[in-house]
């Protein structure tokens, strides 16, 4: 809480602290090769190594030394989503976050009754509730933007539930700016005024850079005016500029490192892509418009390099113009409302800040810092999701359940776990793109967001048990080489009789080696199919299950209506019949008034007789006026109990179309998991082209060692008959017949 009050103070002291916000101790000097430290070292230190070199001069091949060190694991960083629920779930004791099991959650089934379990988690750091954006700049990410101007490529991951807070983090509010605001703030303030004004250098996929020509430059400087002049509403423009400047305002007192030598080539780039459903978009594509797709992206590959082939790189000279960029690309993120989140990212989105720097075309290099917004891991059961949002949540769920998959292998091979010997990178695309720093070759982070409300607790504990993982993942270990099999050091034997068994061995060793492959393809893929048969049986039956109770429900309540409507409909024809009743008693009792007055006005001698009908007539009309009210207020009653019957039949209807709704999910949902059972059927097709495979390569292997056995019968066979004829000749030499030619005597004939 200190943390955030601090920011907002700061205001008062803007313009005057900006200069001397410049922390002298933040030296930075491009000949980064001595520097050992890992990313959050200590600024004094690497002041000191840089005080050290006299000339600080880039050089492409030194810049690319990592800032990290050779055994330490893959930064994980905790933090708690702020909430306004109390639970006593989570404590924090230091680096370590103990998890209690609550009643009613997964966890807790197998737990033995009475006892008390509890959960624990370690992490580099972890930030509590009261954690402030400008805290989680300066802890993580500050000291990594210092590294990318000195050359390093870096990329930090935001990963965790849906709603958990991922995109606070990165993006953050107008008021509590997340850590790509701040880092393009920090990362332009840090780079002062040298930064180009013209796309001098571009950067190219492959890590080189393109010098630009005078038409190329203009083309490039038209492409962001383009963007900017594309952007929803002028409103809106001045609005972000608004935000970002009143950011800068506050940010100002806060330190920025400071070069000590500037290279005439500072060009800055941003990229922004979204991986939805498993494609790439562009971003910073202008929209095609309504009923217009947008072309997917590829991924291409040069040398060690993965990248997108055809995103957009535009050229920005300040941080606002960066800012603006981001908005721009994320009016076409794809959001929608979840059960969880009603403005969930229902993809994976990767901003990317580009700098080349250097001299000169020989002398220039490219850095790139990608900040990764990842789509919220979510449990199906939660969400509720069905059709469009289930198909989309699949998806979600598996590109994340392939790194996941990816990050765990790595771990195996780097513990040098048996059988392990590749990653799944290539299954999805997310991991494709950021293989080489998940291998730990690059520097990367992970923020990971968690909610620590209790009805949450599941999706946390999933989330985790993945960074548990990710935690032990070492940077910069190579993965071991599989030993050999047992099988083929028992034909390195053979080679030394006969040569031609060479081939053979040659063979059998591909074929167990081919054989074990198989059969880990063959073991994986069937743990996937049972797990995912698992997944999408439970997911199905909870569909459906939910669907039927729902079901029951409404039509248990459109019966009790339809009863009431009945009893309604009696009411109505009984006080129909009491109303025409009463019509007619008023007819009578008017026929006898108008009876009596005519008696009346032919007997005026009588006034005693007179005065009675009087007071009977009075009475009558008295009657007729109390029935003429009864009557009016029966038809009012009348009425209403129409307009009632009617607003019956409105909302029987309305259930009606909800119950068609209903149905028409159900069948939705019968689809898809039809579907998914087609792509079941096709695994299974390919573990049987596998297993036939297998059986083809086990035929040829007997074929090869029957005729191996050949081969050995008639290397026996032909080493007995040398034998045999040796021994034939050891018996002939005595007698000099064929080696003592030439001393034998001569033969005579007698
Ligand atoms: N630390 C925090 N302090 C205040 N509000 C927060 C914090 N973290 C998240 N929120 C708020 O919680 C809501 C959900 O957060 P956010 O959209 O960042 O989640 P998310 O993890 O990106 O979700 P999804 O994966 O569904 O997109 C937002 O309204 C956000 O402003």
């Amino acid at each position: 809480m200190m943390e955030a009050l601090e920011e907002y103070d700061n205001d008062s002291r803007e313009y005057e602290s900006y200069l001397e916000a410049r922390d002298s101790s933040i030296v930075l000097g491009w000949n980064m090769a001595e520097s050992k430290g890992n990313s959050n070292n200590d600024h004094s230190d690497r002041s000191k190594e840089l005080d050290a070199s006299d000339d600080c001069i880039l050089l492409p091949d030194q810049v690319k030394n990592p800032p990290y060190n050779k055994d330490e694991g893959i930064n994980v960083h905790l933090r708690i989503k702020k909430s306004n629920v109390d639970t006593k779930l989570y404590t924090i004791e230091d680096k370590i976050l103990i998890c209690a099991v609550p009643e009613g959650s997964h966890a807790a089934r197998n737990k033995r009754e009475g006892s008390t379990v509890s959960r624990k988690f370690k992490f580099t750091n972890i930030f509590d509730q009261e954690t402030s954006q400008k805290h989680i700049f300066d802890s993580i990410i500050k000291a990594k933007i210092l590294n990318f101007i000195n050359g390093n490529n870096s990329t930090v991951l935001a990963y965790g539930a849906s709603g958990s807070g991922k995109t606070f983090t990165m993006i953050g509010t107008e008021e509590q700016p997340g850590i790509i605001p701040r880092s393009l703030d920090y990362f332009f303030r840090t780079l002062e005024s040298h930064v180009n004004k013209k796309p001098i250098a571009k950067p190219l996929p492959d890590g080189g850079v393109q010098f630009l020509t005078e038409s190329q430059t203009a083309q490039e400087l038209s492409i962001l005016k383009n963007i900017l002049a594309d952007s929803k509403s002028q409103a809106e423009q001045v609005s972000h500029s608004k935000t970002f400047s009143h950011m800068q305002r506050r940010l100002s007192i806060n330190n920025v490192g400071t070069l000590n030598k500037f290279t005439p080539i500072l060009a800055v780039w941003v990229s922004f892509a979204e991986i939805y459903n498993e494609n790439i978009y562009d971003l910073l594509q202008p929209d095609p418009g309504r009923h217009q797709q947008r072309p997917r992206l590829r991924i291409g590959g040069l040398q060690d390099e993965t990248y997108i082939r055809g995103l957009k790189y535009v050229f920005v000279q300040s941080g606002l113009e960066a800012y603006r960029l981001l908005h721009y690309g994320m009016h076409n993120l794809s959001y929608a409302a979840t059960a969880v989140n009603e403005h969930s990212s229902r993809s994976h989105c990767i901003f990317s800040i580009r700098l080349a720097s250097g001299y000169n075309q020989k002398n220039c290099n490219v850095s790139i810092f990608n900040f990764c917004d990842l789509a919220g891991s979510e449990r199906l059961k939660k969400t509720l999701n069905v059709g469009e949002r289930l198909r989309e949540s699949t998806k979600i769920n598996s590109s994340l359940s392939v790194l996941g998959r990816c990050i765990s292998s790595i771990k195996d091979m780097q513990q040098g776990a048996r059988g392990v010997s590749t990653a799944p990178f290539r299954d999805s695309k997310l991991t494709i793109l950021f293989q080489k720093a998940l291998q730990g070759k690059e520097d990367i982070s992970m923020i990971v967001n968690i909610n620590a409300s209790p009805d949450m607790y599941d999706d946390t504990q999933h989330v985790l048990m993945f960074s548990a993982v990710a935690q032990e993942i070492t940077t910069r270990v190579e993965p071991k080489i599989l030993k050999r099999s047992r099988y083929s050091a028992y034909n390195k034997n053979l080679l030394n009789y006969v040569i031609e068994e060479k081939e053979n061995d040659e063979r059998n060793e591909e074929i167990t080696k081919l054989r074990n492959e198989k059969a880990d393809l063959v073991l994986e893929l069937t743990k996937q199919k049972e797990l995912f048969d698992k997944e999408m049986e439970e997911e199905r039956n909870y569909v459906i299950e939910n669907h039927e109770k729902r079901f029951n429900i409404l039509s248990k309540q459109v019966t009790a209506l339809k009863q009431e409507n009945k009893q309604l409909e009696k009411s109505k024809v009984l006080l129909e019949r009491q109303v025409r009743q009463l019509k007619m008693e008023l007819i009578e009792k008017e026929q006898v008034i108008t009876f009596s007055s005519n008696k009346d006005s032919g007997n005026e001698g009588g006034e005693t007789e007179n005065k009675d009908l009087e007071y009977k007539i009075a009475a009558y009309q008295l009657e007729v006026e109390g029935l003429k009210d009864k009557n009016q207020k029966l038809k009012e009653d009348v009425k209403e109990l129409v307009a009632k019957y009617l607003e019956q039949e409105r909302i029987y209807q309305e259930q009606g179309e909800e119950i068609q709704e209903l149905r028409d999910t159900l069948s939705d949902s019968k689809m898809d998991f039809e579907s998914l059972s087609n792509e079941l059927e096709r695994h299974k097709k390919s573990v049987q082209e596998l297993t036939s495979e297998i059986v083809e390569l086990s035929d040829k292997r007997a074929f090869d060692e029957q005729e191996l056995e050949d081969l050995r019968q008639q290397n026996y066979q032909l080493r007995q008959e040398i034998e045999n004829m040796e021994a034939v000749n050891e018996v002939t030499q005595p007698l000099g017949l064929e080696d003592d030619k030439e001393n034998a005597p001569p033969l005579t004939c007698r």
